[in-house]
């Protein structure tokens, strides 16, 4: 892993916390048995009928929002599915993203698209806190720990997301096995976002690998943007909890279709010039 000091203090406190729950988990017990749902087709699904691709995160507060939103997570997330996502993203993560694994144990209960399970996982004891189709496995904080915590979430049953920031990270994804890679556009160390990181890593990343675009995705343009960049699917948070979740979700998932395509452009990949 990263020297810590170069990690934002609120990354830090995350971190710290999850090695505690961590430990907790050790102590508690059973190993996870998952039987998933297939995140790879419910990309295709939505693709066959003219959606966006797009991962739904019921994100509740986090580091860099203000406030929290209190709402019922599982109304929340059927306003999601509602409005056309193709997966779900559920926050277990309790001090610093106000989730629990109870909250994605009820979602997952009550809809039918795969879940993602939303942590920090750094130690293999935390795969077993909560059953989920999907795990994220952050290689800047699992670092030479990839390639067995890999392996011991597919022994689980768990598809994995392995979420990387740069090239060199995305080497060691692709060097553990990963097959389903999302490129952070938010830099953990600094906590700024930035769209140009998905542009800068995606041209790597191999076509048999499914590639999804995270963090900082806020309109139809950012969604254009980042599947003209490579992107097979989105991972969309505060965009999506900012005011009707389903509206949000139905207004990036359209966001190729021709009928709803905005013809004002937001930002310069939009801009074309007409000769007068
Ligand atoms: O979102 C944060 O403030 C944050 C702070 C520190 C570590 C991780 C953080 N976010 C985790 C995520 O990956 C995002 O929740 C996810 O990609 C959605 O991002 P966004 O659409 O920008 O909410």
């Amino acid at each position: 892993m990263d020297d810590p000091d170069e990690l934002a203090p609120a990354v830090r406190s995350i971190l710290s916390a999850a090695r505690e729950r961590a430990d907790a988990a050790a102590r508690a017990g059973d190993t996870a048995s998952v039987t998933p749902r297939d995140l790879a087709a419910a990309f295709e699904r939505a693709e066959a009928d003219g959606r966006v691709p797009v991962i739904a995160e019921v994100k509740p507060t986090s580091p860099t929002t203000e406030g929290s939103r209190e709402d019922d997570p599982v109304a929340l997330a059927e306003g999601m599915v509602a409005g056309g996502a193709a997966a779900l993203s559920v926050l277990t993560e309790p001090e610093h993203f106000g989730g629990s694994v109870d909250t994605l144990r009820r979602v997952r209960e009550a809809v039918d698209v795969p879940v993602l399970r939303k942590d920090f996982v750094v130690e293999e004891a935390q795969l077993d806190a909560v059953e989920s189709d999907v795990v994220l496995l952050i290689a800047r904080f699992v670092g030479d720990d990839l390639p067995d915590l890999l392996a011991a979430a597919r022994d689980r049953g768990f598809q994995v997301l392995v979420e990387v920031h740069d090239r060199d990270e995305l080497e060691r994804a692709l060097d553990a096995g990963a097959t389903t890679v999302g490129v952070n556009n938010r830099d953990l160390a600094e906590l700024v976002v930035d769209l140009g990181t998905f542009e800068s890593v995606a041209p790597h990343v191999p076509d048999d690998v499914t590639l999804i675009a995270e963090s900082g995705i806020g309109s139809p343009a950012d969604v254009r943007r980042m599947r003209a960049a490579g992107a097979d699917a989105l991972l969309v948070g505060s965009a999506i909890m900012d005011g009707d979740v389903e509206a949000n979700t139905r207004e990036l998932t359209r966001a190729e279709a021709d009928d709803d395509a905005d013809p004002t452009p937001h930002d310069a990949t939009d801009t074309t010039e007409t000769p007068t």
